[in-house]
């Protein structure tokens, strides 16, 4: 049987998701597998059409996500997934369908009322404060949760001082978990393209959200960026139980991570299922291989 063609350049040496987070050391230290625990479906999408003008972006997508799972949204370019994303993150308005977070229903929300919902966004073109340093992009994504008004703040008096401390404790962690302690007061421009992601990624964790959505985590980056970006993707996913979206074009990877994968081609879905599942349908690889247009 054929299978979708999963890298066009030598396979890079990516920690298979199994291996990461699954194994554990047995008093004789031979590693045993113990199954991750998946939950029950916290995003449900159903139905979703958009249109821009003539275009149609989305056409009657379904698919769900389950807690603590890392699900993938893979298809070629112009495929409709930033557009899944931005559905579920309130950028845009589907015209039909609705989704629904936590057994709430939503069909038109704000990317505010998203947010604090729980639900944080990276971006496939960074959106840094380039000037700014990596502690302060970090830090702006704890706006949703700090309380005290903006005088307070300014002042740093009262509570606005003890919540300060609190925040600023919040954002050091993150800091130490994405180990990028020595670029704390480097201006987020000067980094190089990698640690610009890593501190993108900083950013949305700062929002301590129960759903992650990932736009290309990995684009642009080297293979040891990569790697890098994926055990922290994993870690993630792992230490603190987010469950995680993500949108990548690397297929190693996304065989690699993911627990399922739902594949879009012109608006349409074409495939949902475990990596095994998706490599092997027909439909996928025919769109992959460009046959089916
Ligand atoms: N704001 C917009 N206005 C008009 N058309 C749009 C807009 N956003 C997306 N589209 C169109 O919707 C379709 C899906 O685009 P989308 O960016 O969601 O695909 P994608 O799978 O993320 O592509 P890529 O992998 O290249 O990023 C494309 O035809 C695109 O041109």
């Amino acid at each position: 049987m054929s299978t979708i063609p999963l890298r066009t350049e030598p396979a890079e040496i990516i920690e298979p998701a199994t291996a990461a987070r699954l194994v554990e050391q047995t008093s004789a230290n031979q590693p045993i597998v113990t199954a991750k625990k998946i939950g029950e479906v916290i995003l449900d999408i159903s139905n979703i059409s958009l249109s821009f003008g003539g275009v149609k972006a989305l056409t009657d997508i379904s698919f769900n996500v389950k807690e603590h799972e890392i699900r993938a949204i893979i298809g070629p370019n112009g495929a409709g997934k930033s557009s899944m994303l931005n559905c579920i993150n309130g950028v845009y308005s589907p015209q039909q369908g609705s989704i629904t977070f936590r057994g709430q229903t939503f069909k038109h929300m704000n990317s505010h009322q998203v947010a604090v919902m729980g639900v944080a966004r990276t971006f496939q073109n960074l959106a840094l404060f380039k000037g700014m340093s990596v502690l302060d992009n970090i830090m702006s994504g704890r706006n949703l949760k700090i309380k005290s008004n903006l005088l307070l703040q300014a002042l740093r008096i009262g509570p606005a001082e003890k919540e300060e401390i609190k925040h600023r404790e919040a954002v050091e962690r993150i800091i130490d978990f994405l180990e990028i302690q020595a670029y704390r007061k480097t201006p987020v421009g000067q980094l190089p393209y990698g640690l610009q992601k890593r501190v993108d990624l900083g950013r949305a964790l700062a929002m301590e959200p129960q759903v992650l959505l990932l736009d290309e985590p990995m684009a642009g980056m080297n293979v040891e960026e990569k790697q890098d970006m994926c055990r922290f993707v994993l870690d993630v996913n792992d230490e603190f139980g987010t469950t995680v979206v993500l949108i990548e074009h690397d297929m190693g990877v996304v065989m690699d991570i993911s627990d399922r994968v739902v594949v879009l081609d012109y608006g349409k879905k074409i495939g949902d299922g475990t990596p095994d599942e998706v490599r092997n349908n027909e439909d996928v690889i025919r769109a992959y291989l460009g046959t089916s247009h």
